[in-house]
């Protein structure tokens, strides 16, 4: 049996969890872990100076509960797929079977254990003016207050992208902006690519 882990991480509303989505939907026996269920309760995450609640940092995170799960996986792909509702498609040769996870998330590059553990990486990004667009029309639990995303959000997605670059280097980068349709195709031939490439 053949395992592969892959990356979708990116900016908030780069587009992450619609592409993990549509991957998960084309790629036979694959399923999806996202970090954003992952948040601690709002009752433990602290303030800044400036009021704003520090959602986006890896402290506000159960990354203890996600490495986990992803142990889960490893452990065993097929119950860990039938545990969470999915079919499994059984192959001819149980040699010649694949198991995909897609790890998605906007901090999982930046968590070295879980960073190592990737066998591919993407990360999706946007424009400045479209992420604040694109997140104006979310509405998270708790909501984004007033002055949220050029107060917090984005300085926060500079810092923690700066770190990214400094300690992973193999990254695919996609813009985001691109049609969802193209998105899916574009990684979808890289991973049936690779697929055919990696040792069985
Ligand atoms: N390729 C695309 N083109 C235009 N809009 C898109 C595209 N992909 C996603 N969107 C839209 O952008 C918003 C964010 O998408 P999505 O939830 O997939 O992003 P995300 O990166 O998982 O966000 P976050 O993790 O910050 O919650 C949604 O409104 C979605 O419909
Ligand atoms: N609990 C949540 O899911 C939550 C709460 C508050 C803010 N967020 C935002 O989610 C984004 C990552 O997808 C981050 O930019 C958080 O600000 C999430």
């Amino acid at each position: 049996m053949r395992k592969l882990i892959l990356g979708i991480g990116g900016m908030t509303n780069g587009g992450k969890t619609t592409l993990s989505k549509s991957l998960q939907e084309h790629l036979q026996n694959s399923c999806v872990i996202s970090q954003d269920n992952f948040f601690k309760d709002d009752s433990v995450v602290p303030a800044d100076v400036n009021g704003f609640k520090q959602y986006d940092t890896l402290d506000a995170l159960h990354m203890d509960k996600m490495m986990a799960d992803i142990g889960l996986w490893q452990e065993d792909p097929q119950s860990f797929m039938t545990s969470r509702g999915h079919a499994v498609k059984s192959t001819a040769s149980e040699l010649s079977s694949v198991f995909i996870l897609i790890v998605e998330g906007f901090l999982i590059f930046n968590h070295g254990p879980l960073n190592s553990l990737i066998n591919k990486r993407y990360f999706l990004q946007i424009p400045y003016e479209t992420c604040k667009e694109r997140r104006s029309s979310r509405v998270y639990v708790p909501p984004d207050p007033p002055g949220y995303f050029d107060g917090y959000v984005w300085p926060m997605y500079l810092k923690n992208r700066k770190v990214m670059e400094e300690t992973v280097n193999d990254m695919v980068f996609l813009d985001g902006t691109q049609k969802s349709e193209t998105l899916l195709s574009t990684v979808l031939a890289d991973i049936r690519e690779m697929l055919m490439v990696i040792p069985r």
